[in-house]
């Protein structure tokens, strides 16, 4: 069976005149819509799956796309093949041994350093591909767990459908506003107060009680009280039974190990599903992404989300912030901006990026922070999608 798609074609003069104005004021070169036979990738679940497994796979694959696909170098589980390549009619798909997901979007999970025990916290989940890319990597030989949000119900309903279909047993689901979501993660604070010393614990708290005042507020120790009363906790929209009933006891300060805020976006970088319009009517591709409300409001948004993800990750923790625009607003702009209002942020280098060429940053208004270790992707440097990835590490303490 071959699948290789014929791509409709395209040329610049078919992108409406609102899209190319954006692109323009976004300082996106909109030639990143021209590229031919970028690939696309997959990844073959790596907890499951041995090496040999993995080979098998492959084979099987290559035979009924008809097509060669290739290991990436220095990424584990991935592989690369034909851009018109359809997957979702291979039996390795159907039988959830692979799944799609761009290498770009790949990075930014292999940014968070996933470890067993991890409590990790996904506040804009939906449909979910990273979401099963963490739970691969996290296994379930450790503690941790992956709690994903989303606001949307029909969202997160497609990503239910992907745990399910992969078997994902250490996840739970709120359908939730990410900008204000709160249930902590299910462990609890006492775990972590024991790994730091008196003095560490003391600064902490002080920490705490001086910058996350709202969070003291609602998590008071007689919200601790109030939550341990059942109906006072938050239903998950989708949970395994291990993480159905977890108390969610409020502890003072409910971290996080690691938390992905993959921002809602305009997705312009997200090059497949923007040429898609080229066949369902670019009016749709207007009224869905470009309206200037919603982008205006996308600004507040993606900084009230990253807010929202600070306040529930653990000192010491990672957060990884990531887009698919190009738009150097949404991206360098929301990065400059959080480093220079949170004294306890690091920027921190991207892993697993030395086989890659990554495109070149955009200036962030905010001149004075430095942003270089945070990466952008897109289809001319990294024959990849648009993708942008920022790694911030939170010190334990303001210093
Ligand atoms: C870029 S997509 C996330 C893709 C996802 N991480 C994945 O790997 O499949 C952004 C998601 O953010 C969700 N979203 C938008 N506003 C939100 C909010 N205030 N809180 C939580 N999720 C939100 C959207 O419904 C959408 O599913």
């Amino acid at each position: 069976m071959n699948t290789i798609l014929k791509s409709p074609s395209f040329s610049l003069s078919n992108l409406p005149s609102s899209f190319l104005k954006f692109l323009k004021t976004s300082e996106i070169d909109p030639v990143v819509y021209t590229i031919q036979n970028l690939p696309r990738y997959i990844r073959i679940n790596l907890f499951q799956y041995n090496e040999h497994s993995q080979l098998q796979i492959c084979k099987e694959l290559e035979e009924q796309i008809g097509t060669k696909i290739w290991p990436v170098k220095g990424i584990d589980g991935f592989f690369g093949l034909d851009g018109n390549c359809r997957i979702v009619d291979c039996k390795a798909y159907k039988e959830g041994k692979i799944f799609g997901i761009d290498l770009s979007s790949g990075i930014a999970v292999y940014a968070l350093d996933i470890r067993p025990n991890d409590h990790i916290l996904d506040l804009c989940c939906a449909p979910g591909a990273k979401l099963c890319m963490m739970s691969d990597i996290l296994g379930t030989k450790g503690s941790g767990t992956i709690t994903g949000v989303d606001i949307s119900r029909d969202r997160a309903s497609t990503c239910r459908s992907l745990l399910k279909k992969y078997k994902i047993s250490r996840a739970r689901l709120f359908v939730a506003d990410g900008t204000t979501f709160n249930v902590p993660a299910p462990t609890f604070f006492e775990q972590i107060m024991q790994m730091i010393s008196k003095d560490d614990q003391r600064k902490l708290r002080e920490h705490y009680a001086s910058t996350s005042e709202e969070m003291a507020k609602t998590r008071s120790q007689e919200k601790h009280d109030e939550l341990n009363d059942k109906s006072q906790r938050v239903k998950p929209f989708w949970a395994p039974k291990i993480l159905r009933n977890d108390p969610q006891i409020s502890t003072l300060y409910p971290f996080y190990d690691k938390v992905i805020v993959d921002a809602e976006c305009t997705h312009d970088g997200s090059i497949v599903h923007i040429l898609k319009y080229n066949k369902y009517g670019w009016d749709k591709f207007e009224k869905n992404f470009l309206n200037s409300d919603r982008i205006n409001n996308l600004w507040d948004l993606q900084r009230n989300l990253l807010k929202n993800g600070w306040t529930l990750l653990k000192p010491g923790g990672i957060l990884v912030y990531s887009t698919c625009s190009l738009s150097h607003k949404q991206n360098e702009d929301v990065i400059g901006w959080f480093l220079s209002h949170y004294p306890n942020s690091k920027l921190e280098p991207i892993p697993n990026i030395n086989n890659m060429t990554v495109a070149p940053l955009k200036k962030s208004r905010y001149i004075d922070v430095d942003i270089s270790n945070a990466v952008r992707f897109d289809p001319i440097y990294s024959n990849t999608s648009g993708f942008f990835v920022a790694r911030i590490r939170k010190l334990p303490y303001d210093n």
